[in-house]
């Protein structure tokens, strides 16, 4: 029997995950079809996204005068601004919000997604780490599913299915490592934005990228798994798995093991996310390749050392110490990052400056989204200052 496809709207359109989903809808058009989409400042893209999937309404974040101008010019019929963002995330026939923008931005249309009734395919983890327990309620209230896309949750999500979470005894985040795996802490001082951006297995987004090589990402994946999994930190580990074959593991209380695993492709978590609680075959897509295990010469598992990575160590106290510490970690991450990748700090820095950031932060229990923003604009600005003085 034929259903009718599932309608998306997409935000993030233009980035890594934003494209990889396009891959698949235009794939599976019986399956899927483009009703929104959003990006921010690649027009030309999303202009040819839009020429391709004629979606119903068009976004673009365009934070300035020359974007705005540019879209008007290319794009006539898009919306601007976060205004933009909430009519592309709460469209009447839309059926699941693919959360895909970097950064913070993703917050308040994924809430009113919610509102709305829409299922929530999740790749931004950062709405997740600074305002869990509201999008985790809302969701729970309006009884609407959030879907993990990224690839550990992906991975423990299928693990999970069929158990139950007081079978758990921990959840196991697998780590490639980064690029900088054996470095010392005397060359981590001197490398360069190159080289923090040459990912050994996966293909992403230049912020992502450079949280993976200070492990910040790791960080942030065990926050996006308390919430999302309602796992004690206590029961969330991370153990460093180089070749990203094993996306993350569940280990149950009679000892058994749960892996999921296959080639390092977003592809495939977002075809879950996209499909569930179907599957669809990777041989129809064509550019998903299968993983064979004669293949894989070995796979390799060791503990991460966290004295080299200490961004790792921020993320997990933010995430205990609650409140807007979440936020204030990742509005001074998204200010270090920027810095390091302009060539204006060291790759070091980007730690010494999220933690002098932190230790100055007033946090606020149970914040509101006005106060959940205004924390990580606070961290953002504060770390600004701070570089400019202590670097
Ligand atoms: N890439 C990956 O493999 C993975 C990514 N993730 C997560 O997914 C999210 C996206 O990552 P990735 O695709 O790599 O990032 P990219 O930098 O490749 O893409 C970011 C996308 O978000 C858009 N965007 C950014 N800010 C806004 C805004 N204010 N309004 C509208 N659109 C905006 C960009 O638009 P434009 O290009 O037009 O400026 C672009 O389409 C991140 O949260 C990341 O942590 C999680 C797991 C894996
Ligand atoms: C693909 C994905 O989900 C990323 O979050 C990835 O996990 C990054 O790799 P690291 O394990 O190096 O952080
Ligand atoms: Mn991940």
């Amino acid at each position: 029997m034929m259903t009718k496809p599932k309608r998306i709207a997409l935000l993030g359109s233009t980035g890594s995950i934003g494209r990889q989903t396009l891959d698949v809808v235009r794939r599976f058009p019986d399956h899927f079809q483009v009703v929104a989409l959003a990006a921010r400042s690649n027009i030309s893209l999303l202009a040819e996204q839009v020429r391709e999937f004629n979606p119903s309404v068009v976004a673009c974040f365009a934070d300035t005068p020359e974007l705005q101008q540019r879209v008007r010019e290319i794009l006539p019929g898009a919306m601007l601004g976060e205004q933009g963002l909430l009519a592309v995330s709460t469209h009447a026939d839309v059926d699941v919000l693919v959360a895909a923008t970097s950064g913070l931005m993703g917050l308040r249309p994924t809430l009113a997604a919610i509102g709305a009734g829409k299922t929530i395919a999740l790749a931004n983890k950062e709405t997740l780490v600074m305002a869990g327990h509201m999008v985790m309620q809302a969701a729970h209230r309006a009884n609407v599913p959030v879907l993990p896309i990224d690839s550990e949750h992906s991975a423990i999500w299928q693990c999970l299915r069929g158990e139950k979470n007081s079978d758990i005894h921990r959840l196991l985040l697998t780590a490639s490592g980064g690029p900088f795996r054996h470095a010392t802490l005397e060359q981590l001082e001197n490398v360069s934005v190159e080289q923090a951006l040459a990912h050994p297995t996966w293909r992403m987004g230049e912020k992502i990228t450079i949280d993976s090589a200070t492990l910040m990402n790791k960080g942030l994946e065990v926050l996006e798994s308390y919430w999302l999994f309602g796992v004690p930190y206590d029961q969330i580990e991370v153990v460093v798995h180089p070749e990203s074959i094993i996306h993350s593991m569940v280990e149950f209380i009679d000892g058994s093991i749960k892996m999921q695993a296959s080639l390092p492709s977003m592809h495939i978590p977002i075809m879950n996310a996209l499909a569930y609680p179907d599957r669809l075959d990777i041989a129809d897509t064509g550019f998903i390749r299968e993983l064979r295990w004669a293949d894989v010469a070995s796979l390799h598992f060791e503990a991460l050392d966290i004295a080299r990575f200490p961004c790792f160590r921020l993320a997990i106290e933010a995430g205990k110490r609650g409140g807007t510490y979440p936020c204030a970690l990742l509005g001074a991450d998204e200010e270090a990052v920027a810095l390091f990748l302009a060539g204006k700090i060291g790759f070091l820095d980007i730690a010494r400056l999220i933690e002098a950031v932190l230790e100055r932060h007033q946090s606020v229990e149970q914040p509101d989204v006005a106060t959940t923003l205004e924390a990580c604009a606070w961290a953002r600005r504060t770390a600004r200052e701070l570089s400019e003085k202590l670097m």
